[in-house]
């Protein structure tokens, strides 16, 4: 690449071999045989816990560290081989700590992207000057560049640095954490820059802690899990539950974001009654108490079943998305003879049935029948009663009824309530019978 190359094309794409990469310090193997390809327009997402080895493999990606044992090939040939500037030529790496020191302006500190591409006492040319201003513009930098580096806030020196690298017009962008410290707007627009980059046939591989946003903008993720990679694969496929819990310990559903349509991941609080709640679950009732339920109990590794539900209600998405069964009714129609068959088998089948937030009224009478009087039932209130309450004397005597036998809880303690209500003894049918009369 000369001064004069503008922007790369995407023949300028550079490939990335990492080959049984191994790399201590001291006594402490932090990265034990890792080995990796990242194909030209790809861009990878790493993630993994906290001193899983994520910057150690960065660094070893752009030289700066040499590996104990393996090689990193970029383009082809060993890093290690190439001089710096070669290097520099090929990576540029937006580091987490940007560790500028010295109070240069922001100017000053994109154009030293540049220096691989001048000689050493030559002036900056055209092309250097028109890959700063564009480097500014793109990050939305331009508006202080003339402001000292040590005076912008830490995001906007996150953002600076990231203009350095991109003036550095490189085949590969190396992105330790490059959205910690921005806010949500422009982690948004950094990580579409990437893709733009991306695009244009380049290859980029970025450290992300945020797991919905690297599933959102990585083309492929890398789990990293002491210093060894676990896991490879597109996003969908390597975000879930068990991966999650081998890397990161971590008790957590991944559905998918009805805005994004990519994964989104939730974190939940880890509890002892886990281990106690029964293999199958039935969930009746909608919404977002009965999806938060369904989401705690995916996450326990109980299969649910929900229903009745009508087709667009939160918890069934989500249900369906982890590929739970579903009873699903048309809208504010009576129970018909065989939904409510199916409930009833699915409530047989299950060890316990969640009651979560049920709408009380005549519209769901028929099914309230087939709950009254059962023991292994967790009554789950989130919205007080007297929004759930659409009038009918029945339906609310009935559901007194489920509250009376059942469990009835907050959500913030459902596990536990499902864990109470197993350990009941449900009633014989003729006993359900007597109760009814
Ligand atoms: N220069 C060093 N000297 C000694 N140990 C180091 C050095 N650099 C990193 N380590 C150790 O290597 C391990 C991996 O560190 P690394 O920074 O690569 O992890 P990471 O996955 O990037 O973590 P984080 O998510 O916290 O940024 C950690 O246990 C860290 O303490």
């Amino acid at each position: 690449m000369t001064d004069g190359d503008a922007l790369p094309t995407a023949r300028e794409g550079a490939r990335i071999d990492v080959e049984d990469v191994a790399v201590s310090f001291g006594e402490t193997a932090v990265l034990e045989d890792v080995s990796l390809t990242i194909e030209p327009g790809e861009f990878v997402g790493l993630v993994g816990p906290n001193g899983a080895g994520k910057t150690t493999l960065l660094r070893a990606m752009s030289g700066s560290l040499e590996p104990d044992r393996g090689t990193v090939d970029v383009d082809g040939a060993p890093l290690h081989e190439r001089s710096s500037k070669g290097a520099s030529r090929l990576v540029a790496v937006v580091p987490q700590n940007t560790g500028l020191s010295f109070s240069f302006d922001v100017r000053t500190v994109v154009e030293m992207g540049r220096y691989p591409h001048r000689s050493r006492f030559s002036p900056p040319g055209e092309a250097d000057r028109e890959a700063v201003d564009r480097a500014l513009e793109r990050t939305r930098t331009a508006q202080f560049a003339d402001r000292p580096i040590d005076e912008v806030s830490g995001g906007e020196r996150q953002r600076v640095v990231l203009a350095r690298a991109i003036a550095q017009q490189t085949p590969v962008l190396l992105l330790d954490e490059p959205t910690a410290s921005l806010d949500v707007n422009h982690q948004i627009e950094t990580l579409e820059l990437v893709r733009e980059f991306v695009a244009e046939g380049r290859t980029a591989v970025a450290a992300i802690h945020d797991l919905d946003l690297a599933a959102r903008y990585c083309d492929r993720l890398v789990v990293l899990s002491e210093g060894a990679v676990l896991e490879s694969g597109p996003p969908e496929s390597v975000l879930n539950r068990n991966v999650l819990a081998a890397a990161f310990d971590a008790n957590a559903v991944v559905t998918e974001s009805p805005v994004t349509r990519t994964p989104t991941v939730s974190a939940l609080r880890a509890t002892d009654a886990e281990a106690t709640v029964p293999d199958r679950v039935h969930v009746v009732g909608g919404g977002s108490t009965a999806a938060s339920v369904v989401a705690e109990l995916a996450a326990a590794d109980c299969t649910c079943t929900v229903g009745p539900v009508t087709g667009g209600d939160a918890a069934a998405e989500l249900a369906r998305g982890q590929g739970f069964e579903t009873i699903s009714v048309e809208p504010f129609a009576p129970l018909s003879d065989v939904d409510r068959a199916a409930v009833r088998g699915a409530i047989e089948a299950a060890g316990v049935t969640v009651v979560a937030d049920l709408e009380v009224g005549a519209g769901n009478q028929l099914l309230l029948e087939e709950l009254a009087g059962r023991e292994s039932i967790a009554v789950v209130e989130d919205r007080p009663f007297t929004e759930r309450n659409h009038a009918g004397e029945r339906a609310r005597e009935l559901y007194e009824r489920c509250r009376q036998r059942g469990v009835v809880t907050p959500p913030t303690d459902v596990l536990e309530a499902i864990a109470e209500a197993a350990t009941r003894t449900e009633p014989s049918r003729t006993e359900l019978e007597a109760d009814d009369d």
